[in-house]
């Protein structure tokens, strides 16, 4: 198609849409695209979740604002998920890829998804299609490989001619996935001014956004790694701080509420460490980018990594020093792991920090139980999580706050002392007032709060 042509079928909704990975991301992206009018497609390679989402049930109970929106591009018949590529992707004039890009156990970035799918687009992509990249990729990955993966080598296919092929990272928060697409500006780059110019044009029919253009995908890429990896090392930086802090006497959060009075001081907390399928997998893919070029050690975002990877094991530190303080063996004990998600008020447990916490506490012999509201008569890490926390407390002979979900806000000390069989608070995310935490009885530690 013409970009006019483009043009003409965005305007009259008859442009069809295909979402590949219809996840976390996708599945709102893919409700979005059908919200504008436009015909959508999710193909999933979990049937599980295709037939639930046809089967008119929402998977993303945690994002706002979708429910509604999933029920109505189901009534308008705008949005069907299949498990079959062949049936979606011959017939979409846009192919949208949200795939995983997770990394494996060695923290290397893995794009097999991308390829994979790459090596079908080859098969099944029709002329004069766009496809459109969202998941976070290393810059360079669409220019080196994946163009490259699509054309494959009998000259059915080449980008620029007869396809087009362009980025628009993901920026949506979990959580508050709609509230970011109606808000957050979308990078957009392509390999030549054309897709560019298309992919703006039905961005900014879907999300009515700011776009910012830029010269080519693998810039719009590093665009996106440079602000999570600038994330990731302002919270290292604050958890070392934290570290120092402890040892001092100063309380890191009284600093921070101070340091946010500075017109350019950006506010990062500490904690238990940092999870989730963003911020960690997107600085290894900074530092596997930079060893592309020669640069085996980006010692910074490799000392940052190194901090926030090491923070599961300060709070087993406190612990042991709470331990000392009451006279308890850690050995049999029972823990409590208050909140176990990646971060708070979303159902999501991707590289939470709370897992080596429990496998470190399992090797101290400690009994471990969870309660996290998201999770109740869940299993998680092998554990059976619990359902009621006033019995879970009277069980437990320490709490680790290690996620703070809203609810956790109003916990108070003295309801903390009179039900834990061990008065024992560890707060990796200082929610709780540590001189009410004194003054309640209970032995408490905080996360760059010294001891009182
Ligand atoms: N989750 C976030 O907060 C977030 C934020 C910004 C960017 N991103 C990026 O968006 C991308 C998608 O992340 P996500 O969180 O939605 O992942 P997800 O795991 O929630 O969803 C990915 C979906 O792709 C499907 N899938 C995997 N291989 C497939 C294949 N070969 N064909 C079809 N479907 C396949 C999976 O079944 C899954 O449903 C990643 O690159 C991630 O880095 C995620
Ligand atoms: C589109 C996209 O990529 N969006 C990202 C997404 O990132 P995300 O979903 O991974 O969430 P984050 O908030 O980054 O948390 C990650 C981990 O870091 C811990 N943490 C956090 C802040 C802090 O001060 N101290 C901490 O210890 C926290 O507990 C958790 O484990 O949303 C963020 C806005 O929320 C965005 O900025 C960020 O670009």
């Amino acid at each position: 198609m013409s970009e006019s042509e483009f043009n003409n079928s965005i305007q009259s909704g008859s442009l069809k849409i295909c979402v590949i990975g219809i996840g976390r991301i996708g599945l709102p992206t893919a409700l979005s695209f059908a919200n504008s009018g436009l015909s959508t497609i999710g193909l999933d390679i979990n049937s599980e979740l295709v037939d639930m989402v046809n089967q008119g049930e929402f998977p993303l109970k945690d994002e706002p604002g979708y429910p509604t929106i999933f029920e109505k591009v189901l009534k308008e018949k705008k949005f069907t998920a299949t498990t079959k590529i062949q049936d979606a992707v011959p017939q979409s004039d846009v192919i949208v890829l949200s795939l995983p890009t997770p990394m494996d156990k060695q923290n290397v970035p893995n794009y097999d998804a991308l390829r994979l799918v790459g090596r079908q687009l080859h098969e099944f992509l029709s002329s004069g299609s766009i496809v459109i990249v969202e998941s976070t990729i290393e810059p360079g990955f669409i220019e080196n490989e994946l163009k490259s993966i699509i054309e494959g080598n009998d000259l059915k296919l080449t980008a620029g001619k007869n396809f087009g092929i362009g980025v628009c990272p993901e920026t949506a928060n979990p959580g508050q996935i709609l509230n970011d697409f109606e808000r957050l500006p979308r990078l957009v780059g392509a390999i030549d001014q054309r897709t560019h110019n298309i992919i703006k044009k039905i961005y900014k029919h879907v999300f009515t956004v700011d776009l910012i253009s830029m010269p080519d995908c693998k810039t719009a890429n590093a665009v996106k790694l440079t602000t999570n990896v600038f994330r990731d090392l302002n919270i290292a930086f604050i958890n070392e701080l934290a570290l120092i802090f402890e040892k001092s006497g100063i309380d890191i959060m009284t600093v921070l509420e101070a340091a946010k009075t500075k017109y350019n001081f950006q506010v990062h907390y500490p904690g238990a460490g940092v999870g989730g399928p963003c911020l960690p997998v997107n600085s290894y893919q900074m530092i596997n980018f930079a060893k592309t070029f020669g640069f085996d050690n980006f010692s910074i975002v490799e000392t940052g990594r190194r901090i926030n990877e090491s923070m599961p094991d300060h709070v087993i530190e406190l612990l042991k020093d709470a331990f000392s303080e009451s006279c308890t063996d850690i050995k049999q004990s029972t823990i409590l792991i208050l909140g176990v998600t990646y971060k708070p008020d979303i159902k999501d447990v991707q590289l939470t920090p709370a897992e080596p916490i429990i496998s470190k506490l399992h090797q101290l012999g400690s009994n471990v139980k969870i309660y996290d509201p998201y999770f109740k008569n869940s299993t998680l890490f092998g554990i059976n999580c619990e359902s009621n926390l006033v019995e879970s407390l009277k069980q437990s002979d320490a709490l680790i706050v290690v996620t703070a979900h809203k609810e956790f806000h109003d916990l108070e000390p003295a309801f903390l002392k009179s039900t834990l069989k061990s008065p024992v608070v560890i707060d990796s995310r200082c929610i709780i007032n540590q001189f009410d935490a004194k003054n309640a009885g209970l032995i408490y530690r905080g996360v760059g709060r010294g001891k009182l």
